[in-house]
């Protein structure tokens, strides 16, 4: 694997039959391309996030722009390397701005990842999470439940809105489906994270479960996940299972001396900002399914 800093992509994979891939190099390598490019990466979220998602985003390297109004979108957006679009806090006055920013992401070559918070808890959220899903972002990262409701096209009786009802591995083969049928990437969080192409899964096994009692933290895992993503967009699997390792990495080690879910949110951030390699390296825990 070789750093290619000039077209700002990663060689990756190359006679990966013969050696064994080297996920923590590539994981660590990945965050020091956001520390080095601190890519702008905008943001149309919901207002539970927008604190936490930017701190993450800052803590890691990038630089974040809460910036949502359909006006300024055409201008705007072409400036950002990344977009992460979230539907948390949906109501009809913000979609069009979605589909705008994505469409523009789109006609400027620039990768958008997808968070469809709670997309089965109600139709009109399910229908706005799989308009957004037609128009192809690189990413669609969501709990077990939120992408099964995607692969299943219908409300979930059993929702419980953001928090999800069914462990990751209950949803990977429908991830699978998912990616095959949208021709995105498709990541499910959870206990252990699945990253899937509809042909490869790639496993993240880093986390603690504490990181489930932070409101947000899947929204800003997410937009860290834009951030890795815009930094080698040619391999958004490798990048997003990057990103999930390292914020699990950061949790890991916030956790170490956390006393609760407040706590852990701060030492989360604090832990992002100052992760070394020796760290990363010896802590970044990735397979294959
Ligand atoms: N039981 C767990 N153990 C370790 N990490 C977890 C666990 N549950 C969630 N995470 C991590 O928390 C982050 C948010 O994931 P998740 O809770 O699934 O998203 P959401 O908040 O959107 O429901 C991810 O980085 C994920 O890996
Ligand atoms: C509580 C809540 N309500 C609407 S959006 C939101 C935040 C959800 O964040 P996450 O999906 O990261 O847990
Ligand atoms: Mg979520």
């Amino acid at each position: 694997m070789e750093e290619d800093k000039s077209s700002n992509t990663i060689e990756t994979q190359k006679g990966a039959q013969e050696l064994p891939f080297d996920w923590p190099k590539q994981a660590w390598t990945h965050f020091e391309l956001v520390r080095q490019k601190s890519p702008l990466i905008q943001c149309i979220t919901n207002f539970v996030s927008m604190d936490f998602m930017a701190n993450t985003l800052l803590s890691a390297g990038a630089s974040p722009a809460m910036i949502h109004s359909v006006e300024e979108i055409p201008e705007f957006t072409p400036k950002a390397l990344g977009v992460c679009i979230n539907a948390g806090t949906l109501t009809p006055d913000w979609l069009p701005g979605m589909k705008l920013a994505a469409q523009v992401a789109n006609q400027s070559k620039k990768p958008w990842v997808l968070d469809p918070v709670a997309a089965g808890g109600s139709s009109f959220r399910l229908k706005a999470c799989l308009e957004l899903l037609a128009l192809k972002p690189s990413v669609v990262r969501g709990n077990g439940s939120e992408i099964l409701a995607l692969f299943k096209g219908c409300v979930d009786s059993n929702s419980k809105g953001v928090d999800s009802v069914h462990g990751s591995s209950d949803a990977v083969e429908a991830a699978k489906s998912l990616a095959q049928q949208s021709g995105c990437v498709v990541a499910v969080s959870g206990a252990v994270d699945y990253i899937t192409d509809g042909d490869r899964v790639v496993c993240v096994h880093n986390g603690v479960p504490m990181l489930q009692k932070i409101t947000a933290s899947g929204c800003s895992v997410t937009a860290l996940i834009a951030a890795f993503v815009a930094v080698d967009p040619s391999h958004a699997v490798e990048a997003t299972a990057s990103a999930l390792a390292i914020f699990g990495v950061a949790s890991e080690t916030g956790m170490d001396m956390a006393r609760g879910p407040a706590s852990l949110r701060t030492l989360l951030i604090d832990s992002l900002y100052g992760l070394d390699e020796a760290t990363a390296l010896s802590r970044v825990r990735i397979n294959h399914l």
